[in-house]
């Protein structure tokens, strides 16, 4: 069954249930105002999915709360998809999982919106009959108009699914998840193909569906996004949890230093590494791009000591760059696909090392 087919099957599965799901109705919205010691509005507790021989997911333990834009974060295969579809019940999985306080299948269908990874709407229908269909499914359903207008697709609302651009599709398809004005919207990768306009819109429309007290579960690759977005973000690799916690404690501790980043004038490699890292005075290290190299450990008030080593190396540079760790930084080290220094005094090779190794047991 294709994503689409499962959406429309979870949802008719949903509609087939009791629809009250446990779920009272009467969860607070509202992320500030969130109380700590409420039921979570998402939560899952030794999750477990395999497909015949692949674990898909290996044990996942998590929980967002009401009002959160929860960001779920990892590399190709990592089970993102995987957990997506298991909270929406668009798969099966073992575990104890609850949305709204009951297990995903059995949660009024109007309460939750799904932009699954891939979807493939019929392609002869228009923006506006696409959603209007999709609003069709629920008891209450928001205006067309003003979906497509939230989405950014009012001048194009009544082009045929099929001649849309891939950004706009997209777009599209995120009107058909927040149609029904969910209390809890899964995003799996919801900017996908869209232009950085785009992405800038769809990044406020979340925002203010979220100052709305919408509960955000987003899976993305863009870590901009994801930082940018995101209450709290979990790291998901091999299908377990690495890491869990807010963008900014995230970068603290797993993010690794400052940087500099050099640019220089004539060839990379090795050489320039090791004559700035012998001319360093410095508790820094360095590491080589595909252009220059890297001086980690570099604050702002450091970056003297920093050009004064370049300068000591004989290193001409056509460019420096400074700036702090991201989340693409704690992404990764704890992915383990970040470079290792291999010269500097800095000894971040080894501190990213035991990053990645200790991140399992967060
Ligand atoms: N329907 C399926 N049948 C068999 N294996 C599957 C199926 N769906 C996912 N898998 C496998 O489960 C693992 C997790 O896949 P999943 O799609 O959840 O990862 P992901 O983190 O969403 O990846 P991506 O970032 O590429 O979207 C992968 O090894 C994948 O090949």
């Amino acid at each position: 069954m294709d994503e689409t087919a499962a959406a429309s099957a979870s949802a008719s599965a949903v509609e087939a249930g009791d629809g009250n799901g446990d779920g009272d109705g009467s969860e607070t919205r509202g992320g500030d105002d969130a109380d700590p010691d409420s039921d979570p509005v998402v939560s899952g507790e030794g999750v477990r999915k395999s497909y015949g021989e692949v674990v898909a997911l290996d044990g996942v333990d998590v929980r967002v709360e009401s009002g959160e834009v929860f960001g779920l974060i990892g590399p190709n295969g990592a089970g993102k998809t995987t957990l997506v579809r298991a909270l929406t019940g668009t798969t099966e999985a073992d575990g104890d999982l609850r949305v709204f306080g009951a297990p995903p299948r059995a949660v009024d269908s109007q309460r939750i919106g799904l932009l699954p990874q891939s979807f493939d709407p019929p392609e002869r229908l228009t923006a506006t009959e696409l959603v209007a269909y999709y609003g069709g499914l629920y008891d209450a359903a928001r205006d067309t108009d003003s979906v497509l207008r939230d989405v950014g697709m009012a001048d194009d609302a009544n082009a045929w699914y099929e001649t849309l651009s891939g950004g706009q599709k997209r777009r599209t398809c995120v009107a058909t998840a927040i149609v029904n004005d969910p209390d809890l919207l899964f995003l799996d990768e919801p900017t996908t193909g869209i232009d950085p306009a785009g992405r800038r819109a769809l990044h406020r429309l979340i925002e203010r569906l979220a100052g709305d007290g919408t509960t955000v579960f987003l899976t993305s690759h863009a870590m901009d996004e994801v930082e940018r977005l995101a209450d709290r973000v979990a790291l998901l690799r091999d299908g377990a949890v690495v890491a869990v916690g807010p963008p900014a404690e995230l970068i603290a501790e797993h993010g690794g230093e400052p940087r500099l980043e050099v640019v220089v004038d004539g060839p990379a490699g090795d050489e320039p590494v090791e004559r700035v890292g012998g001319a360093m005075s410095r508790d820094f290290a360095v590491e080589p791009t595909a252009d220059g190299l890297r001086i980690l450990g570099v604050r702002p008030e450091s970056i003297g000591d920093a050009v004064d080593a370049l300068d000591a190396g004989g290193i001409a540079f056509e460019s420096l760059a400074w700036s702090e760790p991201s989340l693409e930084d704690v992404y990764l080290r704890l992915t383990g696909e970040a470079y290792s220094p291999r010269t500097g005094t800095g000894g971040i090779a080894d501190r990213a090392g035991e990053d990645a190794q200790d991140g399992g047991d967060r």
